[in-house]
């Protein structure tokens, strides 16, 4: 198979629902054509595998993973001034990709992720950038943390201003439904060229 014959991906702040509306985009087109790649998994189990800690503990929402915070963004720092696609390539292995013909990025956070995505899918890519309203993000559990909500995972793509979709997920059902159908001819048409 020709794979990715498209790839849609998605960046957006905390809470401004990028989970929610790329399993949309998923759910839509289901799990025989899409995959969804989570560009956050593979660091935390490189991180374990290396330093044979329970990935169990650094997937869930335990103090642990705060032990081991610093150095495991050093690390990835240090991964990514490597290889800048480290992280994408093993997010790609990790969920089994090629065998999916639509690739769904749900989290691209940083320029280098946007970089690496245009360089290697640059014709078959479609950036989405989802942006919420700050009190509709708080009322979906966003408060504001110093060290997380001013570093680069967060405004590493602020200044980006070509993205090929934006949407604003406030809540409007109607509009949203839109904005999807928008993303799924585009990949309709994709997969039919
Ligand atoms: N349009 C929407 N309608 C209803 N609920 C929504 C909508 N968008 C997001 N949510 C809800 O808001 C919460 C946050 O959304 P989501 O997890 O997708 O955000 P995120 O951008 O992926 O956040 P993070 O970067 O923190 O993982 C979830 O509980 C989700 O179900």
């Amino acid at each position: 198979m020709d794979c990715p014959k498209c790839v849609v991906l998605f960046s957006g702040k905390r809470k401004s629902g990028k989970d929610f509306v790329a399993e949309r985009v998923f759910n839509r087109l289901g799990a025989e054509h899409a995959v969804i790649i989570r560009l956050s998994a593979p660091i935390k189990s490189h991180w374990a595998e290396k330093e044979g800690l329970s990935l169990a503990e650094l997937m869930g929402t335990s103090e642990y993973k705060e032990t081991y915070r610093k150095n495991m963004i050093k690390w990835g720092e240090e991964k990514r001034l490597e290889d800048p696609g480290y992280f994408c390539q093993a997010a790609i292995k990790m969920t089994n990709a090629n065998l999916k013909p639509v690739w769904i990025i749900s989290d691209a956070r940083r320029m280098t992720d946007l970089e690496w995505f245009q360089s290697h899918y640059g014709n078959s890519l479609l950036t989405v950038r989802i942006r919420a309203d700050i009190d509709v993000r708080k009322k979906r559990g966003w408060i504001f943390t110093q060290g997380v909500d001013d570093a680069e995972t967060e405004c590493g793509l602020d200044s980006v201003n070509s993205w090929n979709v934006i949407i604003d997920n406030n809540h409007s059902e109607d509009y949203l439904e839109e904005k999807i159908d928008e993303i799924l001819n585009w990949v309709k048409n994709k997969l039919s060229s």
